[in-house]
């Protein structure tokens, strides 16, 4: 019976998405300062970003007794990255963006234990309708935005304006489980 993996995340999302896929894990938060990071496009960004926090997890866990795995996202609409948002208006920006157009949430994942090392770089699309103002002055009232890469959660307030999807759901939540079961099975 092979180790459970250890996930090197504070995500409650990651955490929900791997025991919703029925894979063993055990989760260990590690800090990782993304701030430092230059990136030439969204995708080299959240690709350093999985890079520099699966060095610090081999640096800190190794991968001997329980295999690791990192993942990062972000969220990017019209060719910007969507941080989480500082204020309201920030928010209001952030959310404006996305309304009536198309969001990608880009995932990496790199699992590693020693037999296998897996480096995933995925992406969902979502085209949303163009947010009602009322429901959307609604949402920013509640301050739900607050923490959240976009300004929102994918089944949450974005979730009534969705028209379409290209990919993985559990992609634009935070880990492609889809892609990394198969190669969990059998090992
Ligand atoms: N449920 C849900 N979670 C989301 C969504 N979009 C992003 N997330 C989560 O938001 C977080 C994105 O920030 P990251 O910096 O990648 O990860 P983190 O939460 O800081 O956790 P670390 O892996 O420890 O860095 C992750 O936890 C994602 O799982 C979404 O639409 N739904």
């Amino acid at each position: 019976m092979a180790a459970p993996l250890r996930l090197a995340s504070a995500s409650q999302s990651r955490a929900l998405l791997l025991e919703q896929a029925g894979i063993d894990f055990i989760q260990t938060p590690m800090d990782y300062d993304e701030e430092q990071i230059v990136a030439s496009s969204p995708k080299n960004f959240v690709y350093q970003a999985t890079v520099g926090k699966y060095g610090a997890g081999v640096s800190t866990f190794g991968i001997e007794e329980h295999p690791l795995l990192v993942a990062d996202s972000v969220v990017t609409s019209q060719g910007q990255i969507l941080r989480k948002a500082r204020c309201l208006d920030d928010a209001r920006n952030i959310l404006m963006t996305q309304s009536g157009s198309v969001t990608s949430i880009i995932t990496c994942m790199i699992y590693h234990s020693p037999r296998l090392k897996l480096i995933d770089i995925s992406a969902t699309d979502y085209l949303f309708a163009p947010f009602d103002p009322e429901d959307l002055e609604r949402y920013l009232a509640s301050g739900e935005w607050r923490g959240k890469a976009g300004g929102c959660m994918v089944e949450g307030f974005c979730k009534p304006y969705i028209r379409s999807v290209r990919g993985n759901e559990s992609t634009a939540m935070g880990l492609n489980v889809e892609a990394l079961k198969p190669f969990l099975e059998g090992l």
